[in-house]
């Protein structure tokens, strides 16, 4: 008898009863999520309902925040990192982030990719040629910068800003890649770039998106996790959350009768 292969990918984030406030107000309730890694996860659910939240707690970013509390399991790699003792610099090389708009530093490109190496360490020019020309070539934008290095970031279209921060997070080497709405501020063809991007890094990354946009979910993710006032409403293959959810407010959100 022939044997299936199934690739089984192991969990990187597993996430336990986590629940988060800021002051008195609830923001996240009992949120249970495992990711695998080297797969998309995006992040739905309608303005409010905990997106941004949860993926800043995912790097810790969230306690920048004073008036941020929370209890329950972040468990990267088998640690629980909302126990006090990580290494905040280490955690976020490791789970790189990116925003909305892409937030280049007003220096060159170059410094801004070998921002993140020398930081961690690494002096030797030729070192840092490299990191720079492979984080760039693995966004694409290698050939429409390679002649202008030592310009300033900040001169870039958008589009090529956004790929640009990518390529500075790909820099540091990290596992997990969370974008926060990327594309929000780009217009579709700098969008489909990034979507495309995204599929290419998939293969040595796991990556979360949060995204207002469905169809960017529905393109671009393996699993999709459903938000809805601080809660995990459901989280599941994206097939089957766009085709077959099992919840009726799923259902509603994703066909539109609210969000
Ligand atoms: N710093 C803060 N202090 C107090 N409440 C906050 C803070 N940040 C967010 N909230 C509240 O927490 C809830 C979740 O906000 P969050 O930004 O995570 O939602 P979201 O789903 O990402 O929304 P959007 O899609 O509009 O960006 C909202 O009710 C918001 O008002």
């Amino acid at each position: 008898m022939q044997q299936q292969m199934v690739e089984k990918r192991n969990s990187i984030f597993d996430v336990v009863d986590l629940n988060l406030w800021y002051d008195d107000f609830h923001a996240l309730k009992n949120i249970n999520l495992e990711m695998n890694e080297k797969e998309v996860t995006a992040i739905i659910g309608p303005s409010g309902c905990g997106k941004s939240t949860f993926i800043k707690t995912m790097n810790l970013m969230i306690q920048m925040i004073p008036t941020v509390k929370m209890s329950g399991q972040i468990n990267f790699e088998g640690s629980n990192i909302i126990e006090g003792k990580v290494d905040l610099v280490s955690l976020r090389k490791h789970v790189g982030m990116i925003f909305q708009k892409g937030n280049p530093f007003p220096q060159s490109i170059f410094d801004n990719i070998a921002y993140g190496p020398r930081i961690h360490g690494i002096k030797d020019k030729k070192k840092l040629n490299e990191i720079v020309e492979s984080s760039l070539k693995d966004v694409a934008l290698w050939d429409e910068v390679k002649d202008r290095l030592n310009s300033s970031a900040i001169g870039l279209s958008g589009g090529q800003q956004q790929r640009l921060c990518i390529a500075r997070t790909l820099a540091t080497k990290p596992e997990v890649i969370l974008m926060d709405e990327p594309t929000s501020a780009l217009d579709p063809i700098s969008t489909l770039k990034i979507e495309e991007l995204i599929t290419e890094l998939k293969s040595k990354y796991t990556i979360v998106i949060v995204t207002h946009n469905m169809q960017q979910a529905a393109r671009i993710s393996d699993k999709t996790a459903f938000f809805l006032n601080g809660e995990v409403i459901e989280y599941d293959q994206t097939d089957i959350i766009f085709s077959n959810p099992k919840d009726r407010r799923t259902e509603d959100y994703i066909t539109g009768r609210f969000g």
